[in-house]
């Protein structure tokens, strides 16, 4: 039924399983790839129930079908929340909520309003609630702040509303809003270095994040913007609001709580390339899939495919812990770093992911070999290796874009960082501690680190 549907959405192009080594960025249309966003692609890895009646796709926006009792609210532009924040644009949307750009007439900020599925489960909050609470630990920075929280009222349901502040753009739409999908050295290791620092602190104050995907990596938006930007300064430099009617595609009339046009987000963004040291400050959102393992065992992984952890397939009564985010974050930041992701796929399926993982890392521990016979061994992935696959996507590709490429040493270390954090076994990878204290981290990615943490922007966060 999911993937059905998909096929129906997608132009011919996307429709193809095979594995083209760069499916969505350098070569589609400027812009067009976002709409097959970060949450598109979880869609697909996700359970999700389908409404029965169907409705033209819209390019940028959210499906219809989940305006539905049980899911999305329909909010309008100009809605005024608790009297106090006044809906001004759309800043995009995930399965599980639609974030609005809102001007909190408070305190005369700019903010976002995540207004959740009326069925969300509200675990999210609490976690994000503990691990935003005051900390002098650096990666506290990293995580997003609860502003406000308040629910509202409509016809789909009770839904809870998150204020935080707004982003920019995620790092998997800057890299889709390049021709070359690259990021300049220097942000790459900054961003990477953040992210490690992020899922240290998640993982010292023992939560497991879950989905640590380039989607889930906000670019913080400038002082100016936050803080000052009035709502006519914004839809001067970054345009109005877009309309575009609903239709379902009986040409029935549209059910009560669906909108009658769907927002086209705004664009804040810019291509990866051209994101500057001093933009490349970041946070780690999206806590949907996080959990405590000393309080709950988790033993499927949501992620998306070309990021979930091999134990997920290999050892499903196994709970997942913190090593399984180490796994997904050596994918993502593979994905910072080079052109094209690490392992590669739209419409793929665990058998060619487990293929892929053989091709660039080698055999599975022999226990999973037996499990799942020798099959997934004699696949077309079989000449290839992670050195090789780095040269293709991060130094060749770099080169070609003019760009500097990494030194012997750089490179030296930043592979055997990756080759410890993607063992397959787990309990064979480093702690989140153990990484941010290796050789390509001390070296190459906290010094850029340390150069934006101390910028004045940075520091007005804490004022
Ligand atoms: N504070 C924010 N500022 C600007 N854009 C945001 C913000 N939060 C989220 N977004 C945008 O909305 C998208 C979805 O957000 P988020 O991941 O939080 O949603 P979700 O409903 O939990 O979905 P999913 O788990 O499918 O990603 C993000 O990828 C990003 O583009």
């Amino acid at each position: 039924m999911i993937k059905s549907f998909f096929s129906l959405m997608r132009p011919p192009l996307l429709s193809s399983t095979s594995f083209s080594p760069c499916p969505l960025s350098p070569y589609l249309p400027h812009r067009t790839s976002r709409a097959f966003s970060a949450s598109t692609f979880k869609l697909m890895s996700s359970p999700m129930e389908m409404s029965p009646i169907l409705y033209r796709p819209i390019e940028y926006v959210e499906r219809m079908e989940y305006y539905e009792p049980g899911g999305y609210h329909p909010v309008k532009i100009g809605d005024y929340f608790l009297n106090r924040y006044r809906i001004v644009h759309k800043l995009g949307h995930g399965t599980y909520s639609t974030i609005w750009l809102a001007q909190d007439e408070t305190s005369n900020k700019n903010v976002a309003v995540k207004v959740c599925r009326a069925s969300f489960n509200a675990l999210e909050i609490g976690m994000l609630a503990k691990l935003s609470a005051p900390s002098s630990d650096r990666g506290r920075a990293i995580i997003p702040s609860i502003l406000d929280r308040f629910n509202i009222q409509g016809p789909n349901g009770d839904h809870v509303c998150l204020v935080t502040s707004p982003a920019r753009m995620s790092v998997s739409d800057a890299k889709k809003e390049s021709w070359i999908s690259l990021f300049q050295l220097e942000v790459a290791r900054a961003i990477a270095a953040q992210l490690v620092i992020a899922v240290q602190y998640i993982h010292s104050q023992r939560f497991v994040h879950g989905d640590l995907h380039q989607g889930n990596i906000l670019f913080l938006p400038s002082c100016e913007f936050t803080a000052e930007l009035p709502t006519e300064k914004i839809y001067k430099k970054y345009g109005e609001p877009e309309f575009e009617p609903v239709n379902r595609l009986d040409g029935q009339k549209l059910p009560t709580g669906v909108p009658e046009h769907g927002v086209v987000p705004i664009w804040l963004g810019e291509a990866s390339e051209n994101v500057t040291l001093l933009e490349s400050r970041i946070l780690l959102s999206d806590f949907g899939e996080a959990f405590s393992p000393a309080q709950e065992k988790k033993f499927e992984s949501h992620a998306p495919l070309l990021i979930r952890p091999p134990e997920a397939r290999f050892e499903p009564t196994k709970s997942l812990t913190s090593s399984s985010d180490i796994w997904s974050l050596a994918c993502t930041i593979w994905d910072i770093i080079a052109q094209k992701t690490l392992f590669e796929g739209i419409m793929t399926d665990e058998d060619d992911m487990t293929c892929q993982q053989i091709g660039l890392l080698g055999p599975l521990p022999t226990e999973w070999q037996e499990k799942h016979g020798e099959s997934i061994h004699q696949s077309k992935y079989l000449n290839r290796s992670l050195e090789g696959h780095f040269e293709k996507t991060v130094q060749k590709a770099r080169i070609r874009a003019r760009m500097p490429s990494l030194g012997s040493e750089e490179q030296n270390a930043l592979l055997s960082m990756f080759r410890s954090m993607l063992s397959f076994k787990p309990e064979n990878r480093p702690s989140a501690q153990q990484v941010l204290e290796s050789e390509w981290m001390v070296n190459w990615a906290l010094p850029e680190y340390e150069k934006i943490r101390n910028s004045q922007c940075y520091m007005w966060r804490w004022l």
